[in-house]
């Protein structure tokens, strides 16, 4: 295996450049790059560890032709273009926890900025004014704090605002109400909460159904006073009705930690009486950058150097003490579909996928994604594990998962049956010695076969002389047979060889063969 590289493009704690060293991936730390730039040297990577300011855009990604992940040390993923990312079959992971307890804090601090508008009053302090009576603030207890978004870091603010004997309120379509009733907290619908809060503050991704939820109707629907923090999403709230809604006291104060555009280096809110701004520092503690440099090292690492993923946005988990497990079952399913994609051309309509005996005590979900990639492998050259099932989907391939736990004839099997406008073909195969993958069954017909290298797939009349003919042809074109596996459905009926050969064969030796007495087909195959 050559030496993983990994990139990281983003200021992060030198603990996870020493991580990817102590487990011998290459590092380099180039921060600070135009997005040309980095362009420029991405292809030399297996690995780009980033925060927020890398824009992994369709465009920087057309350029990364060895990246297999990308790791955000942090939760937001917006920065990274995710159905771009996985067309390429690239891994995206982040640490969801890693700075969820900081950007609560920091949400809790800026509600106090807020209550007793403390930077103001530091400022005209620290320029000699003493102006006692201009700064006259509001307590927080019994107020009511509004959440937007119930998530990890919401539950962390109302937790913290319940100590300081605040009534929580939520808006968060996904929150049960026994999570609600668990938090302490009241779970509203969103007018409610405009109409009741004393706070608000947000907590949601960034996504179409949050984009602008604090809108200018929305903002018109608060209770007159209300304060405002977001330590989410830029974009959450309509910046110019902010403003509006400042200058009119319809909003008596708002705390931002993230702007629609960023670096916000201008905005109509900067200079407003009641604006209080800090440039996305919600995560930015010795304590969380530490956790989420160690997470993002540690799960890539375990990604490149294992197969391990964990926390990825756009694959099912896999833990690195699962991986090596499940990876001779992957090798085998991947086979087994590249064989079907091989011989059914892309005429596969639908795809079953079977695991039986200890096949069924592991994770599917890779075994499927190896099928799968196998299968349209042999049509397209960027398919992986990644991206297989969001092609297959693309493609209207009906895809079933099904788990026998029983044991058959083997202690382990997968199953892949192939339907396609002729009929459902199916090909079977089992792991010998746990490890080395073998098929046992191909369209009915019992075989023992290793799938490598070139082989031949022939189907012929079971009939005496066959064989010699087929290894004198071959012979003639200087071709040498490895194995021979061969399986029939009764004597003298259809036939199945499975042929191993040393070097691929030329269209003009396929006709050749195809031309030998009682042979059907032939399809040439790699592994
Ligand atoms: N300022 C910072 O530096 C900083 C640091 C960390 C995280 N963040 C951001 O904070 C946000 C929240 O992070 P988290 O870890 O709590 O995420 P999370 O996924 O744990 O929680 C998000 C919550 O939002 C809810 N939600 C989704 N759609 C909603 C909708 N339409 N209306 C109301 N609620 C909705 C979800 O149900 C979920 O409970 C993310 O956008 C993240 O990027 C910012
Ligand atoms: O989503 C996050 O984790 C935060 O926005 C933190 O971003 P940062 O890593 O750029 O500070």
């Amino acid at each position: 295996m050559t030496q993983p590289k990994v990139l990281i493009s983003d200021k992060m704690d030198p603990r996870a450049a020493a991580i990817f060293r102590e487990r011998g991936i290459h590092v380099d730390e180039i921060t600070g790059k135009t997005p040309d730039e980095l362009a420029a040297i991405i292809g030399d990577y297996d690995g780009l560890a980033i925060r927020s300011s890398t824009k992994a855009t369709p465009k920087l990604l057309e350029h990364a032709t060895r990246l297999k992940v990308i790791g955000r040390a942090g939760i937001g993923v917006d920065n990274v273009d995710i159905p771009a990312a996985t067309q390429r079959g690239i891994v995206v992971m982040n640490t969801p926890f890693g700075n969820s307890i900081t950007t609560a804090e920091h949400a809790i601090a800026l509600m106090f900025a807020l209550a007793r508008q403390l930077p103001e009053a530091d400022a005209s302090t620290q320029a000699g004014k003493w102006e006692k009576n201009r700064f006259m603030g509001v307590e927080l207890t019994a107020k009511t704090l509004g959440l937007i978004g119930a998530g990890n870091i919401g539950s962390i603010v109302a937790s913290r605002a319940l100590g300081l004997r605040m009534k929580v309120i939520a808006f968060d379509p996904f929150l049960s109400p026994e999570r609600a009733m668990e938090l302490g907290i009241e779970k509203v619908e969103l007018d409610a909460l405009l109409a009741r809060a004393d706070f608000i503050t947000l907590h949601t991704p960034l996504t179409d159904q949050t984009r602008g939820i604090l809108s200018r109707e929305a903002l018109a629907k608060t209770k007159k006073g209300v304060r405002i923090i977001n330590c989410a999403r830029g974009g959450l709230i309509d910046e110019a009705a902010l403003k509006d809604a400042l200058d009119s006291g319809q909003v008596a104060g708002a705390a931002l930690d993230v702007f629609e555009t960023e670096p916000a280096t201008a905005s109509p809110l900067f200079g407003t009486p009641g604006f209080i701004s800090t440039p996305h520092l919600g995560a930015s503690t010795t304590e969380a950058q530490v956790n989420v440099a160690i997470q993002v090292a540690e799960q890539m690492s375990d990604f490149l150097l294992l197969g391990g993923v964990t926390n990825a946005i756009n694959m099912p988990s896999l833990s690195a003490e699962e991986a090596p497990r499940l990876k001779p079952y992957m090798a085998l399913a991947e086979k087994l579909g590249r064989l079907l994609g091989q011989v059914l051309g892309d005429q596969v309509r639908a795809v079953s996928i079977e695991v039986e005996g200890a096949a069924a005590q592991l994770n599917q979900k890779p075994i499927t994604g190896a099928v799968l990639a196998g299968l349209m492998g042999t049509y397209s050259q960027t398919v992986n594990m990644v991206n297989a099932p969001v092609l297959a989907k693309e493609r209207g391939l009906d895809v079933r998962e099904v788990r026998h736990e029983r044991e058959g004839d083997y202690h382990t099997l997968v199953r892949v049956t192939a339907t396609t406008p002729e009929g459902k073909r199916s090909a079977a195969g089992t792991l010998f010695g746990n490890s080395a993958p073998r098929l046992v069954d191909i369209f009915g017909v019992a075989v023992e076969a290793e799938l490598d290298g070139p082989m031949l797939y022939i189907v012929n009349n079971d009939a005496p002389g066959f064989i010699g003919k087929l290894g004198t042809t071959l012979g003639e074109a200087g071709i040498n047979i490895a194995t021979f596996n061969l399986g029939r459905r009764k004597a003298g009926g259809e036939a199945v060889a499975l042929v191993a050969i040393d070097d691929p064969v030329t269209p003009h030796l396929v006709q050749q063969l195809c031309a030998i007495e009682g042979v059907r087909e032939v399809v040439p195959l790699s592994f």
